[in-house]
C-alpha cells in the first residue's frame, strides 16, 4: 500500500474474470427463480382466488434442504458458507420471490428499531413492508383489520419467560399461529453522555430492564430507572438528552444516532427470544412442525392429569405449558400448551379430540414449521 495506485496482477484479472461468469450464472439464475414463483403466483389464484401466496410450510421445506445441501456441498468443495449463512441467503431470495406474487405487510411492536422489527426481517427478509404499531393488541388488531398480512409478537425470553401479554391477547383473538422465529438479543446501553459517570437516567422497556437488572444495580446503582413503552421508544428518549441512556439493540443506535456506552450488558448470555408469526389462515404440514392450542380443566381434582392424558398416551411430546388466569372465573386457570407435530399428523389430532372432550374449553392457536433460521 503506498500513494502509487495499485496494479493487479495477471492472476487476480483471471480470477475476477471467474466471479464474474459466476455472477452473471447467479443473476440469470435468480431472474429465472422469480418469474417461476410468478408463474406460482397465477396457478394459485387460479385454483382458488383465495389462495395465500406466502406458503410458511413450503419455505420452511426449501430453507431444511438448503441446509442439507449445503452440508453436503460444504464437504464435497471445502465451501466456507455456512449452513445458517447461506440459509439467510436463500431466505433474502424466496423473500424477493414472494414479493414478486405479492407485496407482503407485516406489523410488527414499534417504532423502528425494536427487536421485534429484527424478527420480523429475520423470519420474512428484506423484501417485506414492515409496518410499525405501538402496543401488542394493535398488531393482533392489524391483522384482524387485514391491515397487515401478518404481525410479528415476542412470546417468551430465554431469561424472563412468558411475555403473558402476548398469550393473554390470543384469548380475544382467532388468528393463528403460522410461525416462529428465534432471535439473540444483545442489549446495548445507548446514550450520548460523556462516560458512565454523566448518565442520570436509564429508559428501557420492562422486559429489557429486568434482562440487565444486575449489570445495572452494578455499574449505574445511582440512575433513576424509568420504563417505556419499547426499547426503540427509550432510544428516542435518550438521543433528546445526553443525560439519558436507553437499553436497546445496536441497529436503534444507528437509527437514532446515538452512541454505544456499553455494549452486551444483559445478564445472560445467549438471552434469546422467540416470536411468534400471526395470520389469519392455517398451513398444512411441513414435515417438522410444532401445534398450539389453548385449553381449561373442568374445575375439579385431578382435571389438569386427565385432561394430558391422552397426549402421554399417544406418545405427543409437549414442549411448554403456561397457566394464566382465565379472565371468566377468579382462580380459574387456561392452559397454553406447546405440542410437538401438526394437528393433521393422524397421532396428533386423535390426541387432540380425546383432550377437546374432556376439556372445559379448548382452542386450536395454529400449527407451524418448527423455526428454522
Ligand atoms: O412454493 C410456493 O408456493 C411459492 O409461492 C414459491 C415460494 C418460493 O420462492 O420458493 C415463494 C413464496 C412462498 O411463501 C413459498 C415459496
Amino acid at each position: 500500500m503506498g500513494d502509487k495506485p495499485q496494479t493487479d496482477s495477471d492472476e487476480l484479472v483471471a480470477l475476477r474474470a471467474k466471479i464474474d461468469a459466476f455472477d452473471q450464472q447467479i443473476l440469470r439464475l435468480i431472474q429465472q427463480r422469480v418469474l417461476v414463483a410468478a408463474d406460482i403466483a397465477k396457478a394459485k389464484v387460479a385454483s382458488d382466488a383465495d389462495a395465500s401466496f406466502y406458503r410458511p410450510e413450503r419455505e420452511a421445506q426449501v430453507l431444511r434442504r438448503v441446509r442439507e445441501r449445503n452440508a453436503v456441498l460444504r464437504e464435497e468443495l471445502h465451501g466456507l458458507v455456512s449452513d445458517d449463512e447461506m440459509v439467510r441467503l436463500m431466505r433474502e431470495i424466496m423473500s424477493t420471490s414472494l414479493a414478486a406474487e405479492m407485496p407482503m405487510t407485516v406489523a410488527y411492536l414499534g417504532p423502528e428499531g425494536t427487536y421485534t422489527q429484527a424478527a420480523v426481517v429475520k423470519h420474512f427478509g428484506q423484501a417485506v413492508r414492515s409496518l410499525d404499531v405501538k402496543t401488542i393488541p394493535d398488531v393482533f388488531r392489524v391483522v384482524e383489520q387485514r391491515k397487515a398480512h401478518f404481525g410479528v409478537v415476542p412470546v417468551e425470553n430465554s431469561t424472563e419467560g412468558i411475555i403473558t401479554h402476548t398469550l393473554d391477547c390470543f384469548s380475544s383473538s382467532n388468528l393463528k399461529v403460522c410461525g416462529e422465529v428465534q432471535l439473540p438479543i444483545s442489549h446495548q446501553l445507548l446514550s450520548n453522555a460523556d462516560g458512565l459517570t454523566n448518565v442520570q437516567k436509564v429508559y428501557a422497556h420492562p422486559q429489557a430492564l429486568a434482562q440487565c437488572r444486575e449489570w445495572l444495580e452494578r455499574y449505574l446503582p445511582d440512575a433513576e430507572i424509568l420504563t417505556a413503552s419499547s426499547n426503540a421508544e427509550a432510544a428516542i428518549i435518550a438521543s433528546k438528552d445526553p443525560a439519558v441512556a436507553a437499553i436497546a439493540s445496536d441497529i436503534a443506535g444507528r437509527l437514532y444516532n446515538i452512541n454505544i456506552l456499553a455494549s452486551g450488558i444483559e445478564d445472560e448470555r445467549n438471552n434469546t427470544t422467540r416470536f411468534l408469526i400471526i395470520g389469519t389462515d392455517s398451513y398444512a404440514a411441513s414435515g417438522e412442525d410444532k401445534t398450539t392450542i389453548m385449553v381449561s380443566a373442568p374445575n375439579k381434582v385431578g382435571s389438569l392429569f386427565e385432561l394430558l392424558k391422552p397426549l402421554y398416551d399417544a406418545g405427543v411430546d409437549m414442549s411448554r405449558i403456561e397457566s394464566r388466569p382465565s379472565r371468566q372465573t377468579n382462580w380459574e386457570y387456561v392452559f397454553f400448551i406447546d405440542l410437538i407435530g401438526h394437528v393433521d399428523d393422524q397421532g396428533v389430532s386423535a390426541a387432540l379430540e380425546e383432550l377437546k372432550a374432556k376439556s372445559a374449553y379448548f382452542k386450536l392457536i395454529g400449527s407451524y414449521p418448527v423455526g428454522v433460521l
